[in-house]
């Protein structure tokens, strides 16, 4: 008999079993029952208490603002955020300037109207930028994008020369040249399938092949540029506002964070191979090129003066990230509103002929575009009508008294919703429709309310890209205007808007020249 058995075999009462006190089987499976019982009323009673906590504290946030009184329990409003629509916000937004609402015992508070909407984009001190949970896992912690107050400054002062009007002027010959290629694979495709394409990944593409190389240059090779364009939708698909927290093989992050390896890969060779061709007296060609000569310049004085391959590749994911999605959904609807208004594209047309002298071969530029009035008008209409980006989530870092009768709480998320502003018939009468007109006069409503016009946000952390993206829409709708026609088959999901037509939006088009 070994150690291990003769230990087993020792008398019961000295053995530490809880049932060795109990000789009767009824007084066993009597305590049984009332353990389990005991077990049952402690979860209930457990249960109970979570339950009447969370309904408290739900109740104390709100005080007073609109929204549900009772929050559902746990998930709170998680089901209508996973498939949002216009008019669930629209319901949202009708029911108070400021409302309440909770997921996941993450209590929001939502902003519509345009005063509030900007205090919380214009209160650095109260509120910050919040991104989705995955955000950090998927774009680096130690991306600049989660940078605040001086810092945040400080990198922002940097990046803003990469958009100077010189600047731009550099990447307007990439983006028209790209732009070309691009319409002569759309045309290919239709006249092959004989029907009309799904806009939504060929628009996708278009502006994520010209992001890179607009940012990258000769630096970043073709396969590169393409495995990007491939992965970069498992990066779109992880941020979503709920996700599985662990990023194992199978889940969606997971998925974005090997995308995200690729890219940074690419990204940060590109940037280093940048530094050389600098060095070596190149003519810049890239945004990375520009970046890496403006460091040199006397006049950035005070600011960070070195930027590791690493840091310059997160920037360049941050402006990935940032405009991959928000230009895809301008560019698509600039397409949908072009082909709804043939009256518009006719004069459109016309300044094109005018400007260009009929010459459609000859590439873009930004001197042309400023002689473009009614081209800019039909973009910052289509902005407007359909603005990408509908509400920007924020969070409160202290206590924020975002009116004299309510406080928001600190760390509940604070969203300004930029669409009401848009839509506001004080400024833009009959909103709903597509009317360039309205900004072609300087003294007009809409000029005259510039406070209004939120597609880009404000305060601190608007959008660095606007001039940036309005060259790039004037660019592709101008010239698309002139080689190209396009007609839109309309479905009944054609206006069904939350970031994209809901049917991907459908255009056949044809070759003009
Ligand atoms: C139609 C196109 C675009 C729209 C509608 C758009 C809209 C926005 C909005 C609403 C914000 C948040 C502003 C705020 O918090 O006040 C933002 C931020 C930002 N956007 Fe854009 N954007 C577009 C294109 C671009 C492009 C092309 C780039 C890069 C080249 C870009 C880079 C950024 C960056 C880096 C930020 C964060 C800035 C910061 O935190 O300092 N965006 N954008």
């Amino acid at each position: 008999m070994n150690e291990h058995s003769r230990s087993a075999g020792m008398p019961q009462s000295t053995q530490y079993s809880p049932y060795s006190y109990f000789p009767s089987a009824n007084l066993l499976s009597n305590l049984k029952a009332s353990v389990s019982s005991t077990w049952i009323c402690t979860t209930l009673a457990v249960l109970a208490t979570f339950l009447i906590l969370e309904q408290t504290v739900y109740r104390v946030k709100k005080r007073h603002l609109p929204g549900s009184k009772w929050t559902i329990p746990i998930i709170g409003k998680f089901a209508d955020s996973m498939s949002p629509t216009l008019e669930g916000y629209q319901k949202q937004w009708d029911s108070g300037s400021l409302t309440a609402l909770s997921v996941f015992n993450i209590f929001i508070v939502m902003a519509s109207s345009n005063d509030y909407a900007r205090k919380i984009l214009n209160s650095p001190t109260y509120t910050e930028p919040a991104l989705v949970a995955s955000g950090k896992q998927v774009l680096c912690e130690d991306n600049w994008v989660f940078l605040s107050g001086k810092a945040h400054v400080d990198y922002r002062r940097v990046l803003n020369t990469l958009f100077t009007r010189k600047a731009l002027s550099l990447y307007l010959s990439l983006q028209d040249t790209l732009a070309r290629q691009h319409f002569t694979e759309w045309l290919k495709t239709c006249k092959e399938t004989g029907k009309a394409l799904t806009f939504m990944k060929p628009a996708r593409d278009l502006n994520m092949r010209t992001s890179l190389k607009v940012f990258c240059g000769s630096h970043i090779p073709d396969d590169a540029v393409q495995e990007i364009t491939d992965k970069y939708w498992l990066i779109t698909r992880a941020l979503e506002l709920v996700n599985f927290p662990l990023a194992i093989p199978g889940t969606k992050v997971y998925g974005a964070i090997q995308a995200r390896k690729v890219a940074v890969k690419w990204l940060s060779n590109a940037a280093r191979l940048s530094k050389i061709a600098m060095t070596e007296g190149s003519e810049p060609t890239c945004l990375l090129d520009r970046w890496v000569l403006e460091l040199n310049n006397p006049e950035l004085k005070g600011s960070k003066k070195q930027f590791t391959d690493r840091q310059m590749a997160l920037v360049i994911l941050s402006f990935l990230f940032a405009s991959q999605d928000a230009m895809s959904s301008g560019i698509i609807y600039a397409f949908q509103h072009f082909a709804d208004h043939p009256e518009v594209v006719e004069k459109v047309r016309e300044e094109q002929h005018r400007v260009r002298g009929g010459d459609y071969s000859r590439p873009m530029t930004l001197e042309m575009i400023d002689d473009m009035p009614y081209l800019r008008a039909c973009i910052r209409e289509s902005l407007r009508l359909k603005p990408p980006v509908c509400m920007v989530p924020y969070k409160a870092i202290k206590p924020f008294p975002i009116s004299p009768e309510y406080t928001v709480p600190v760390n509940s998320m604070v969203i300004p919703s930029l669409y009401p502003s848009m839509h506001d018939p004080e400024v833009y009468p009959e909103p709903e429709k597509f009317l360039p007109e309205r900004w072609l006069d300087p003294n007009g409503l809409a000029w005259s309310n510039p406070k209004q016009f939120l597609v880009f946000g404000s305060g601190p952390h608007k959008c660095i890209g606007i001039d940036y993206t309005l060259m790039h829409m004037a660019c592709v709708m101008g010239t698309a205007a002139v080689l190209m026609d396009w007609k839109h088959e309309v479905t009944p999901q054609s206006d069904k808007v939350h970031l994209f037509p809901k049917d991907g939006c459908l255009l056949e088009f044809t070759p003009r020249v």
